[in-house]
């Protein structure tokens, strides 16, 4: 056993797709079939040691241990599910005669192939990453069923590093696996905890052998009140699961982080007792132990994560430092670490040279918040004095942004302190559906899609043509035009009933109303993993928001002088800008989302004015944001859901208000999806197979909602037939009159060929369900 202390200062991940998106291009052009394995592996490599190099240039220790080995080629909850052999048996295919998985095999999981779909994907925490959720059932036959994680660490050391590996850890892995079709009704993946705990015994002696001094286990699903397992069993899996991994022999010391939220005394003090070397703490969402558990805690290091690894905001670095001293001075052994991990931050302001040069100095990104952990380290070990010019200028840095201006806009602040009741509802929803149903005419089982078409390379290159100078406007605005008629056209031709204009001059559905926005700036760089190689740059709301003029309206009034369709109209909502951007932390988000929300409000009217029916206003992270306590959840369901009405209370009865929010778990916010009171609901449905009909018949849901019929998730074109049942599925819960045909989310991600065929048995699928209806009737 080895007995190295932990590293005074540590990050608990750091981005991985690669400074550039080396990584994504890598990965992408071996899934095109452009490039052998060995240049893909390559080029991952190259990405590891690129990070290594400059986390050590930061001033993180080579052979310390504080640099993770946090790399993952698509999804690190994948890793660890393929390290301990968690493959559902409809995959069994992948593993070869020894029980081993390829790189292809890990691909097929993540990204399915022509006979299945991948391994489901939903949200990490409430993070815009999402994760492959394993499928365990009661016969899941965990093994080491891949060593990839060792053999980083090995390559890492030949390198002249010892990085600390990371997995996520049994307990979270099976809270955030899922019941494999098919298993017993009552059985839980948590079950498996007795099975499991040996398979990592076996994975620490590997990366043990392979020269880990310490290992990282993440175990956020302690702090998590949503996953459906109550506290205690919680507790009692950690501590049967702790005991038995600290009793193994031959393994590296064990490192438990936990992040997103408090961790409380109580799961604390079971890491402490049962062994574990060092425990993870987010102190940006949650608050220390109590000095009662930190004396009760014996040696048991703490990892404080006090950089926020979350949001871009410099932050008060001499609160972080105070926060350190103040545990420090009750006896722990301190270390200073990021809340989270590193991953859901871009790489570095530096990258960002357009930024105003004042909002660049409150920022930090992932290299500069790397560079404040090896500050405060150097605190602890130097003392304050050694640090203090670090944190004077960090507290400058906080005392310019909150006078500065624009950061407060009286304007604003005068509007939303004059809101009332009846600026947040419309008429009742009966009334809205009769005025409605006169309004637009359309048939039973209405189709339409979620809102974009295919973001083809010509769009991305006369996109760039034109942020380079090298088109005017008004040529730009003529090719974004012509794309428009094209998809309208193809539209109608498919014969989809609610025509959408496509998104073409949008680059990603939030920073386009960013960019139209004021109090918002953008990155160039910023590029953040949302999940495999799809990344997205969040923009950064740093001051208050509103709408200097109308923007989405040429183009939706465009679309609609094509057609005699009704044309929806397409913005994103007050949750989903908030969620998607990094957000300002100088006051309640309940505040900011009111601010877009009348921003959006004024958009609206205007789509109205200029003759469009229907306007949907797409919440897909509506359930992202909702807190991982339970205490604090119904606060966050009331201003979110207050927020969107705000936004779409001032339309006509006549207009029809469409909503869209992808990923599943429905069930734990249909309240308030209900209470978004949107006339229209198009939901993710098609890889969780119409899971969700449950849900909605159980609370009696009586407005109209799509739940999608089509995966939008990989190339796989849905059959007809397929569709057909997935809309009989529906129809057994769902009342017909209430019932739309739609794609799970938008097409932008896909290409033609594949989002025609796909569009075309939509339709024809909606066709015979409709005949079906009306012989029955
Ligand atoms: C992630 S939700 C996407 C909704 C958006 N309207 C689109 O179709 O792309
Ligand atoms: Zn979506």
């Amino acid at each position: 056993m080895t007995t190295t202390t932990f590293p005074t200062g540590t990050i608990l991940g750091y981005p991985r797709i690669g400074r550039r998106r080396e990584l994504k291009q890598a990965l992408e052009s071996y899934w095109r079939g452009a490039s052998e394995r060995a240049a893909f592996e390559e080029a991952a490599a190259g990405v590891r040691r690129a990070t290594r190099e400059r986390l050590a240039a930061l001033g993180l220790g080579r052979d310390d241990s504080s640099i993770p080995e946090s790399s993952a080629h698509y999804d690190q909850v994948l890793d660890t599910a393929l390290a301990v052999g968690a493959v559902p048996a409809r995959f069994a295919d992948v593993l070869d005669a020894d029980g081993r998985v390829d790189l292809d095999g890990e691909f097929t999981l993540a990204r399915g192939d022509a006979e299945r779909a991948p391994l489901e994907m939903t949200k990490w925490f409430d993070t815009n990453y999402h994760y492959l959720v394993p499928e365990i059932g009661p016969e899941t036959a965990f093994h080491v069923a891949d060593s990839r994680i060792a053999a980083r660490v090995a390559e890492a050391r030949a390198e002249g590093f010892t990085t600390r590996p990371v997995l996520v850890g049994p307990v979270t892995l099976l809270l955030l696996s899922k019941a494999e079709d098919g298993a017993p009704a009552e059985f839980s993946p948590l079950d498996r905890l007795a099975d499991l705990v040996p398979v990592y015994v076996e994975v620490l002696r590997e990366l043990r052998e392979a020269g880990a001094e310490w290992v990282q286990l993440d175990e956020s699903g302690l702090v998590s009140e949503t996953l459906g397992v109550d506290a205690d069993t919680v507790l009692e899996a950690t501590r049967a699961a702790y005991a038995q991994l600290h009793s193994a022999t031959d393994r590296p010391e064990l490192f438990v982080a936990t992040a997103y939220a408090d961790l409380g005394d109580e799961a604390f003090r079971t890491l402490a007792d049962s062994g574990v070397a060092a425990i993870g703490v987010d102190l940006v969402r949650g608050s220390a132990p109590s000095a009662e558990a930190v004396a009760a805690a014996g040696d048991v290091t703490i990892a404080a994560g006090v950089i926020d690894g979350h949001n871009i905001w410099r932050g008060d670095l001499a609160a972080a430092f105070a926060t350190l001293e103040e545990l420090r001075a009750q006896g722990a052994t301190v270390a200073a670490s990021t809340s989270t991990s590193l991953q859901h931050v871009p790489h570095d302001v530096a990258d960002e040279p357009q930024l105003d040069a004042r909002l660049a100095s409150w920022l930090a990104f992932a290299d500069q918040k790397v560079g404040q952990i090896v500050t405060l380290a150097r605190g602890l070990t130097e003392g304050r004095d050694a640090i203090a010019a670090e944190l004077d200028a960090a507290t400058a840095a906080a005392e310019d942004r909150a006078g500065a201006p624009g950061v407060r806009d009286e304007k604003v602040r005068a509007r939303t302190a004059a809101l009332g009741e009846k600026d947040f509802s419309r008429e009742d929803a009966e009334v809205r559906e009769a005025a409605q149903q006169t309004a637009l005419g359309l048939p039973v089982l209405p189709t339409t899609t979620i809102g974009s078409f295919p973001q083809t390379r010509e769009i991305r290159v006369e996109r760039q043509r034109f942020a380079k100078g090298e088109i005017d406007r008004e040529t730009y605005d003529g090719f974004l035009r012509e794309e428009i008629a094209r998809v309208v056209a193809l539209q109608e031709e498919l014969g989809l009933d609610v025509i959408v204009h496509g998104e073409p001059e949008r680059n990603d559905m939030v920073q386009y109303f960013a960019e139209n926005f004021d109090g918002f700036d953008v990155t160039v760089n910023g590029w953040v993993q949302s999940y495999g190689s799809r990344c997205t740059r969040p923009s950064i709301l740093w001051g208050d928001v509103s709408r200097p003029e109308a923007f989405t309206v040429p183009w939706s009034s465009y679309a609609q002088s094509l057609t005699s369709k009704p044309v929806k109209g397409m913005l994103t909502g007050p949750v989903t800008i908030l969620a998607w951007s990094f957000v300002r932390d100088d006051q309640p988000l309940g505040e900011t989302a009111n601010q877009v929300a009348l921003a959006l409000r004024d958009e609206i009217e205007d789509l109205e004015t200029a003759g469009i029916g229907i306007i949907q206003v797409d919440e897909p992270a509506l359930r992202e944001l909702l807190p991982l306590k339970q205490a604090d959840q119904a606060d966050y369901l009331d201003w979110s859901v207050a927020s969107f009405r705000l936004a779409t209370s001032g339309a006509a009865e006549r207009t029809q208000i469409h909503t869209h929010l992808c990923y599943s778990e429905f069930g734990q916010i249909i309240d308030a999806i209900d209470g978004l009171d949107a006339d229209v609901t198009s939901i993710e449905a098609a890889r969780s197979r119409m899971e969700v009909v449950e849900d909605l018949e159980k609370h009696h849901y009586a407005r109209g909602i799509g739940p999608g019929v089509y995966d939008i998730h990989s190339p796989r074109v849905p059959s007809t037939e397929e569709i057909e049942q997935l809309l009989e599925t529906a129809l057994e819960g769902i009342d017909s009159r209430l019932l739309w045909v739609n794609p799970d989310c938008g097409l932008k991600t896909r290409g033609y060929e594949e989002t025609e065929a796909s569009l075309r048995n939509l339709v024809e699928a909606a066709k015979t369900a409709r005949e079906q209806l009306a012989q029955n009737a």
